[in-house]
């Protein structure tokens, strides 16, 4: 869709919902009020805080364990549909073992599920975001099989307490990040580097976590709670960087490596690990003298339990990369070297503060293309996708995010109204701009600014987050609209 498209006023279908979203680590703060428990981003910001590029940590983030009513409130004044949050582990159950419940932490959980309630905005809620209580860690992590069971028993205290008032559930944000960068590459907590070992070991307990939680709710909830239950991957879309055949393959390695290693398992007919993984990682392995596959395999029952166990796809997506076959030596084993491909992002995409962030809106059409043909047009939610600042960017006249919301929320309503895929729901992260991981506060996601310098955290509505609110009143992207107290964005 063009410019001048869109001011057509194509309108988002009715029943089309709008969210914002953020993560219990990346906002709450209060890391150790009121009994919550010890995870592996505060073990890793007090024990190593040069693995951060500011020295920072979630310690306060935004506070936003004390300002439950003014955030709903900025959320009321945005007209959201839904808030997606995520529910720290720690602060429910501190030693990670459903033996012990921490009430406060179930309290403050409730003071925001009914005050959203109350302000007619639904709660679609994360159970993991990437914060994993310590002690879990020190009997190994994710790699660790009990950990599978371990998690469902930690769902069940989320049913339990939440699940008559909380109908949406997203059981993992974003496996490969928790997985690859967490256990193999070493670029998330708890920052190992067992790289083509540890990543493949955290998706497979992942993966089964997430099947048995999605049985549990089938069995136990579904019929008294009537909700539905889901899972987020992020997918960056992987596109051919030339003609060739190889880079064709390259490019289809690239998505079944990164997204098609958890997608599969639950929305391919087939279901499994994709084929392509399984081979390439077994004939490695075997050429490196393992006495096994590094990639664990299913039995035959966990593919079936695998198959199917999502209501809905929850995708995260920032952007894309351009796959050719990969020419270079790598270090065996690793990932990358299973996969075998290079991936690069040409320079005319213009670039975010993030430095994998280019804008490239076509890549989130043909990547719901994909979906839609390779799954059988499942119901997506778009419950990511965002534009980061530098962290020292004072500026609220936040024309480059208004753009690429412009452009991105454009080419999803093409692959709606054109492309006929099932997509229901789009979430902008981030609600306000809050601690991106590794990076500190050195870059900024937010619609809202939020001072870090300022004890109290104040929240400040930036240019997109009118137009944000704007696109959500009047479903339609309009490139004209100026809000009160800016000025118009050279387009
Ligand atoms: O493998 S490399 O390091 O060479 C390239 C990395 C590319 N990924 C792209 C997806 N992004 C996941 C997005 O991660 C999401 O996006 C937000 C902004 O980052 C986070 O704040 C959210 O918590 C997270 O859910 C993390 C970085």
């Amino acid at each position: 869709l063009s410019k001048t498209q869109a001011q057509d006023g194509n309108q988002f279908p009715g029943g089309f919902r709008f969210g914002v979203a953020t993560a219990s680590y990346q906002v709450e703060g209060a890391w150790n009020e009121d009994g919550k428990g010890e995870n592996i981003w505060d073990y890793l910001t007090h024990n190593n805080p040069g693995a951060i590029d500011d020295g920072s940590n979630g310690d306060i983030a935004c506070d936003s364990y004390h300002k439950t009513a003014e955030d709903v409130e900025l959320l009321k004044d945005l007209d959201v549909d839904f808030y997606r949050f995520s529910i720290s582990w720690s602060r429910i159950l501190p030693s990670g073992h459903a033996n012990y419940i921490n009430r406060e932490g179930v309290n403050y959980y409730n003071e925001l599920i009914d005050t959203l309630i109350a302000n007619d905005i639904r709660p679609l809620i994360t159970m993991f975001h990437w914060d994993l209580p310590q002690p879990l860690q020190e009997i190994g992590g994710w790699p660790n099989p009990i950990l599978a069971d371990l998690f469902v028993d930690y769902a069940k205290v989320l049913f339990d307490e939440f699940g008559d008032r909380v109908l949406e559930w997203i059981t993992f944000n974003e496996p490969y990040q928790i997985c690859h960068q967490g256990y193999s590459e070493a670029t998330k907590a708890p920052l190992y580097a067992q790289d083509g070992i540890g990543g493949y070991l955290c998706g497979h307990t992942l993966l089964l976590a997430h099947a048995k939680t999605y049985q549990l709710y089938n069995e136990s909830y579904r019929e008294t709670q009537q909700g539905r239950v889901g899972i987020t991957v992020n997918a960056m879309w992987g596109e051919p960087a030339s003609e060739s055949e190889d880079d064709a393959t390259a490019a289809e390695n690239y998505i079944q490596f990164t997204f098609g290693w958890f997608f599969n398992p639950i929305y391919a007919s087939e279901g499994d690990y994709p084929s392509v993984m399984r081979s390439q990682i077994d004939a490695n392995s075997q050429a490196e003298g393992f006495q096994r596959s590094r990639l664990p395999s299913f039995t035959q029952e966990e593919i079936e339990l695998l198959k199917g166990s999502s209501d809905f796809l929850g995708l995260n997506h920032y952007s894309s990369y351009e796959c050719a076959r990969l020419t270079t030596d790598e270090t065996t084993p690793s990932f990358i070297n299973d996969m075998g491909v290079s991936y690069t992002q040409p320079d005319t995409w213009e670039a975010g503060a993030s430095f994998w962030l280019k804008v490239y809106p076509d890549g989130i059409r043909k990547l719901l293309n994909w979906i839609k043909t390779r799954y059988g047009n499942p119901e997506v939610m778009i419950t990511e996708n965002g534009f980061s600042y530098a962290g020292n960017e004072q500026d609220l006249q936040d024309c480059r995010r208004v753009n690429y919301y412009n452009v991105y929320l454009e080419a999803i309503l093409a692959a709606i109204v054109e492309d006929e895929c099932n997509v229901t729901a789009y979430t902008a992260w981030s609600f306000m701009d809050n601690y991106e991981w590794l990076r500190g506060y050195t870059q900024r996601f937010g619609l809202y600014y939020v001072d870090f310098t300022d004890d109290d955290r104040p929240r400040t509505p930036k240019m997109s987050s009118r137009v944000y609110s704007n696109i959500i009143s009047t479903r339609a992207i309009n490139w004209t609209y100026v809000p009160e107290g800016f000025t118009a964005c050279d387009w």
